[in-house]
């Protein structure tokens, strides 16, 4: 097929979504990953965990690794109170533009930021006139939760601001995992939960690897 996977859900949102409602642009992504093809969205199940600890924390900054398509950064923008700004780093250019499309089908405001999360974070201070993140969402590359992280603590983080790291059990972020429960600048709490789109009934094209998990 000529067209890649995030511009599939990109089209398929177009179709079925109501420009500016951003809920039907939820909708739209989660049927037709739990229908037609899987990606890698964090999905209602564990969106719905987000959206609780979005509206605890009320953050006025906030920053997202890992954009993808924008399911996230719709999920998180459209519980934001007007004022608050949303930043989200994506390394891929072709999923930075399917973002900013499904973000702007929503109606939400939003800024990309394409680079390598290890060359931006240390930029931002200087970049955004912004002091402090209040809530990040982390759901880049597993093996780069820990170094960024680590970035993050050299002045953008202040006491309070909560991170929330999607797969650190499935596929795994087990450094990032072990530094969170074990350092004391942190409290850790673990929400159990399930991959993405995998209780289904429809038919649907798994990803590429046989889901064979047994994920808590
Ligand atoms: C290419 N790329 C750009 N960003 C990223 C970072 N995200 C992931 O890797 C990611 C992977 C999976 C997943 C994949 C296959 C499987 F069998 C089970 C789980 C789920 C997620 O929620 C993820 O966030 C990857
Ligand atoms: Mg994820």
């Amino acid at each position: 097929s000529g067209t890649s996977r995030p511009v599939r859900i990109l089209h398929h949102v177009q179709k079925v979504a109501q420009y500016g409602d951003a809920q039907s642009v939820l909708s739209a992504v989660d049927s037709y990953c739990s229908k037609i093809e899987w990606a890698m969205n964090v999905g209602d199940l564990k969106g719905q965990i987000l959206d609780a600890v979005v509206l605890e924390t009320r953050p006025h900054y906030v920053l997202e690794l890992g954009t993808y398509c924008g399911y996230s950064t719709v999920r998180i923008a459209r519980l934001l109170p007007p004022g608050a700004r949303l930043f989200s780093i994506e390394m891929n250019p072709q999923y930075a533009q399917v973002a900013r499309e499904i973000i702007q089908h929503a109606g939400l405001d939003v800024d990309i930021l394409v680079g390598c999360t290890s060359d931006l974070i240390p930029q931002l201070k200087k970049k955004l006139d912004i002091e402090k993140f209040d809530f990040v969402f982390i759901d880049h590359w597993k093996v780069s939760y820990l170094r960024d992280t680590k970035l993050l603590e050299c002045d953008l983080l202040r006491p309070g601001s909560v991170l929330l790291a999607d797969n650190v059990t499935c596929p795994g972020a087990p450094d990032y995992l072990h530094y969170m429960r074990t350092s004391p600048r942190y409290e850790s709490q673990y929400f159990p939960s399930r991959l993405e789109y995998l209780s289904r009934g429809g038919g649907g094209a798994l990803p590429g690897i046989k889901l064979l998990l047994n994920v808590t």
